[in-house]
């Protein structure tokens, strides 16, 4: 069966997203890019990548996408938050939320605190325990030779500080004496990707590293989904209509401009 697998397209690393789906070796599956509730309309899953998730809400906001993005993951159809997207795809987020608060789409048991492991200078990286649904995803998928772990990349990442009973915790990072000695209640560890149902979530970066195996297991959730669901649409008509999205230009609105962003310019603050 054909899949379409969109990736959100307003901000962020969305690009990296594309092209760790395309060097999946599944000749079924579309890649599309989205920026419309329509061509949402039109994907199996979703992709929320990273990026700064209170700019992404507002430009969200301003393409008419939260409330079909609720529908959608409401739906059941699977969507995968990475960083900003895993705040996105929070019921809360409990510390370092912009003032006046900030818009969530939801859905996912899970409270974030949003800027955990620091500004941009404190990004960094790790090698954390593969979760078993990890290590036994098959689609031959390319990967480095440890397979018990995985390379896990923070940047300017949210951690997960409560999980509902219906949330799986697929990845914990145990917190070193350095960092806990920042500050005392910081705790021994936090959770850093999750399951829900249709819902998976992750703090770090798959997209940046060639070990492909988080893509494949969201495709493996996609796929498992339109065969309960029913599929979209066919394929080709979903990339036929995102390449006309992948051209679009933010809708102007000179009363409400978006905020100036004023941390550190990285390759995900487009
Ligand atoms: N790399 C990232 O996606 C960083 C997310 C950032 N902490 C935020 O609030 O959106």
């Amino acid at each position: 069966m054909s899949l379409t697998v969109g990736v959100l397209a307003l901000q962020g690393s969305f690009a990296e997203h594309v092209t760790s789906l395309s060097g999946l070796p599944d000749p079924n599956l579309a890649v599309v890019e989205v920026k419309t509730p329509a061509s949402l309309a039109k994907c199996d899953g979703l992709i929320i990548p990273g990026g700064e998730s209170t700019t992404m809400a507002l430009v969200a906001r301003r393409w008419g996408l939260i409330e079909p993005l609720r529908e959608f993951a409401g739906k059941g159809r699977p969507v995968w938050g990475t960083c900003a997207g895993m705040i996105f795809l929070a019921n809360a987020a409990v510390a370092g939320t912009k003032e006046g608060g900030q818009e969530l789409i939801g859905g996912l048991d899970i409270g974030v605190s949003r800027n955990f492991f620091g500004a941009q200078i404190n990004s960094f990286e790790t090698r954390l325990p593969a979760p078993q649904s990890l290590q036994s995803v098959q689609r031959g998928v390319p990967r480095d030779n440890i397979k018990e772990t995985f390379r896990a990349i923070f940047i300017r990442a949210p951690a997960v500080m409560h999980v509902g009973k219906d949330v799986e915790v697929l990845g914990e990072y145990k917190l070193t004496d350095e960092e806990r000695a920042e500050d005392a209640s910081r705790p021994e560890k936090v959770v850093v990707a999750v399951r829900q149902g249709s819902l998976l979530a992750t703090a770090f970066h798959p997209e940046v590293t060639d070990d492909r195996r988080w893509h494949a297991l969201f495709v493996d959730m996609v796929s498992a989904s339109a065969a309960k669901l029913g599929k979209a649409v066919e394929s080709a008509d979903a990339k036929q209509l995102a390449e006309t999205d992948a051209h679009l230009v933010a809708p102007k609105d000179v009363s409400k401009p978006l905020p100036v962003i004023t941390t550190p310019q990285s390759p995900f603050m487009r």
